[in-house]
């Protein structure tokens, strides 16, 4: 669905990372770890033609992204869910017409039912009115976690989700992204915290990636 081939990236005169590879299909689970300032971020945005590649290619469902006109990318980008660790709301909206916005803005009628059961999936039935500066950190994560969802996404990207908030809600937010990714969905997390991916491998088959020094590998079992 989303791959990477052999891709570079740079920020101005200063190299990122090169030869990057990634092939991420329906069903997968994958972490990625490495150093603050390695590039997770920036190879996320990559992911979902945020930001383009000096070097290589970046293919979305089929098509490579330097071959995609604006539209087609806005299109492609309806199958991809992102959930961004500063998770922005529209403050003067309400929590349900926040998650609802991505659906409205794509021009498709908004099921109430589906909202509704989405708020309750994840556990903010009883804030669906609030706005989103009344929430607190774990909540807003599970927002954003809904909106991402709202368009029954093919791929989550998820960068450092639970990098605000304590563990208990770390827990519940993977246990959301496992049951996602049991649904078929593919997973791409972006994380430092080593603790959540060992909870994650004892509920799924994830694979760990490590970037640093410039490159993307395979992280050791060791964890
Ligand atoms: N728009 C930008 N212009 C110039 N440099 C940038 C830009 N965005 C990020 N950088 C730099 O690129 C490097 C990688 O940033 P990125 O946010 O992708 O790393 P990261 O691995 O996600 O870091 P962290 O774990 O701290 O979130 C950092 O040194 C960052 O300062």
């Amino acid at each position: 669905m989303i791959t990477l081939d052999n891709v570079a990236f740079r920020y101005g005169d200063r190299p990122l990372f090169g030869g990057v590879s990634l092939d991420v299909q329906p069903g997968d689970f994958y972490f990625l770890t490495g150093p603050s300032g390695a590039g997770k971020t920036t190879l996320v945005r990559l992911c979902y033609l945020d930001l383009a590649p000096e070097d290589g290619t970046v293919t979305c469902f089929g098509k490579p992204g330097t071959t995609l006109a604006r539209d087609e990318i806005a299109d492609m980008r309806q199958r991809i869910g992102v959930v961004h660790q500063d998770c922005r709301f529209l403050d003067h909206l309400s929590v349900a017409d926040n998650i609802a916005l991505p659906v409205s803005v794509a021009g498709r009628a908004v099921s109430e039912g589906d909202l509704s059961e989405l708020l309750k999936w994840v556990g903010l039935s009883g804030r669906a009115d609030a706005r989103p500066p009344e929430l607190s950190g774990g909540e807003r994560q599970r927002a954003a976690l809904a909106r991402a969802v709202m368009m029954d996404p093919d791929v989550i990207l998820a960068d450092e989700p639970t990098g605000n908030i304590d563990w208990e809600m770390s827990q519940r937010l993977l246990t959301l992204l496992v049951e996602l990714n049991r649904m078929g969905k593919a997973i791409l997390l972006a994380t430092h915290d080593m603790a959540l991916i060992r909870q994650a491998k004892t509920m799924t088959t994830a694979r760990v990636l490590r970037l640093a020094g410039g490159t993307l590998q395979q992280a050791g079992t060791d964890l």
